[in-house]
């Protein structure tokens, strides 16, 4: 397999969605957005193998259906829009001791990780979503509102801390969005829910 492999989704259907086709090369952020209610979280999970779905999800030259579905998520990392946890302390859900500049990026100290989960704010909880999804080492990330709970301040940290990760690591990141700011910041193309369709938008021309 490549180390830098494009993210493609080939004619995908789920609930009201039909043919969904499209290519996140990698490196390339594009976000999605769409109507509350329109299948966005939904086509997350089916790229992730979390849903039934119609059509075929390729990461280079790997098929979806080609891999057992908990093989194909280690590779294709939904964050969802609620991050669930299972132990107590934070540093229980990390495979390994993160990087301090991943820390730091996320307004942390190395002491987050003695904390129990039920003190997380939502925000906490989220950037630490994050933090844990990275150290997964994944190949792709499905981003779900990633920011929904985050300051101003921080969601431009979040994003710049994001974009050079996706850049650095070669991932092709699809990312659910509604604030038009940030699809202007950080994407390389939008795409918009229409009904049963997905339309190109245009990306803000001063970005
Ligand atoms: N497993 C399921 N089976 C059937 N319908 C579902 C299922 N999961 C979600 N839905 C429905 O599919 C539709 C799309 O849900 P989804 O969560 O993808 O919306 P969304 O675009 O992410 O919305 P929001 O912006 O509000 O988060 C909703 O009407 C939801 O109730």
């Amino acid at each position: 397999m490549t180390t830098s492999p494009t993210l493609r989704l080939d004619g995908i259907g789920i609930g009201t969605l039909s043919a969904v086709s499209l290519s996140v090369a990698a490196g390339d952020i594009h976000c999605l957005s769409g109507p509350s209610g329109s299948g966005k979280s939904r086509l997350l999970r089916a790229v992730a193998d979390l849903e039934p779905h119609a059509g075929q999800v390729w990461l280079g030259e790997v098929a979806q259906s080609s891999l057992p579905a908990h093989a194909w998520r280690a590779r294709v990392m939904l964050v969802p829009a609620e991050s669930q946890w299972w132990a107590d302390s934070v540093g229980e859900h990390l495979p390994a001791f993160p990087a301090a500049e991943d820390l730091a990026a996320l307004g942390f100290e190395a002491s987050v990780l003695g904390w129990q989960v039920s003190r997380l704010s939502s925000g906490e909880k989220q950037r630490l979503a994050l933090l844990r999804a990275i150290a997964q080492g994944p190949s792709a990330l499905l981003l779900d509102e990633p920011t929904a709970n985050l300051d101003d301040a921080t969601t431009r940290r979040v994003e710049a801390w994001l974009m050079g990760h996706a850049r650095q690591r070669g991932w092709p990141v699809l990312w659910v969005a509604h604030d038009p700011g940030q699809i202007a910041r950080v994407a390389s193309r939008h795409w918009r829910i229409d009904g049963t369709e997905l339309r190109a938008e245009e990306v803000a021309p001063w970005r």
